[in-house]
């Protein structure tokens, strides 16, 4: 049998090379058809997966952001579901994203936290981002909250504020990306959902409440975030962009998510922290990195886990 053959004085192995040509062309054929998104049913097989590994039965759930996991730390009587053990379910890549399912009680109120979320730039298409959302409407889910961390593009926030989400401008969006791209599931909602009304006003003044008698005004924002596709931050062309556009901080995760809440009826509560100032300036010196957001993460984590476990205490309706 020929194991190799030769080209000059190299030795060429056959069974490698013939291992690689059909790997790469596998790759090939695999990058050149789009995933599908999955079924109603199939998203209803990870919700009952879910229910079958807890006692608990929440209508709260909670998304973390980039060093915001800490809230799940807290949540008492818990019951954790790494997302490997998760069938179908998408793996977090990202530093400061843990990567597990946390069920249990916040607050006296029977919650679900997302430690680690999914981000397009990992890879994700939109509808595998969104995806965990349509899993907790299948749970009995009623009220979303999302957290992240973002770059400040408004000259009067400071880092360590807290930007209360009355909007979005998503820029996947404008381009035509959207976590509802594609065929439209009516059992989850319309085709063409409203996002006007999208970050409940109801639930952003209880955070106002809320942060007054905590004494957190001095660092409570209301505003818009923009959403990017990321991995890069932005230039400073781009931030000036973005600013202009009115926006008041710039991340790259969070209105996917939301919008396949509220598509679902989901009522969403949204909350960005700010871990940075994004550059504007030719002349400044630093440059933005995710270390110096997980360390602002950090220190500002005891005040977001206060504000949000004080307002689940006291959700209306729940
Ligand atoms: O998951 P979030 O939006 O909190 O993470 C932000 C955006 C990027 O993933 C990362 C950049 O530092 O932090
Ligand atoms: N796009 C973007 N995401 C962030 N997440 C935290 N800070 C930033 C930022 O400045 N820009």
């Amino acid at each position: 049998m020929l194991l190799y053959f030769r080209t000059g004085v190299r030795r060429v192995w056959l069974l490698p090379t013939l291992f690689q040509a059909i790997k790469g062309r596998s790759r090939k054929f695999y990058c050149s058809m789009a995933e599908a998104a999955p079924s109603y049913e199939d998203i209803q097989k990870i919700s009952d997966f879910l229910l079958t590994k807890t006692k608990h039965r929440p209508k709260i759930a909670v998304i973390c952001g980039s060093g915001l996991g800490g809230l799940a730390d807290i949540v008492e009587d818990q019951n954790a579901i790494d997302y490997k053990e998760i069938p179908n379910f998408p793996r977090s890549t990202v530093p400061g994203h843990k990567g597990r399912m946390v069920f249990g009680l916040l607050a006296g109120k029977t919650v679900v936290c997302m430690q680690g979320r999914f981000h397009p730039y990992e890879g994700y298409p939109l509808w595998k981002v969104a995806l965990p959302v349509r899993v907790f409407k299948l749970m009995g889910i009623e009220t979303l909250f999302v957290t992240n961390a973002a770059g400040a593009l408004n000259s009067s926030f400071n880092v360590g504020d807290i930007m209360l989400m009355k909007d979005h401008i998503s820029m996947p969006g404008l381009a035509g990306d959207n976590a509802l791209k594609g065929h439209n599931e009516d059992r989850f909602g319309p085709r063409f959902p409203a996002v006007s009304d999208a970050y409940n006003s109801e639930l952003r003044q209880l955070a106002r409440d809320i942060g007054k008698e905590l004494g957190f005004e001095s660092f409570m924002q209301e505003g818009v975030y923009v959403q990017v596709g990321g991995p890069s931050y932005e230039t400073i062309a781009e931030c000036k962009l973005l600013r202009m556009l009115g926006g008041d901080a710039v991340g790259m995760s969070t209105v996917p998510e939301v919008i396949a809440a509220r598509h679902c009826g989901i009522r969403v509560f949204g909350m960005s922290l700010v871990t940075n100032m994004v550059v504007m300036d030719y002349d400044a010196k630093g440059t933005v990195n995710h270390e110096e957001v997980l360390e602002t993460g950090k220190r500002r984590a005891q005040d977001m886990q206060k504000l949000v476990s004080k307002m689940i205490a006291q959700l209306p309706g729940q």
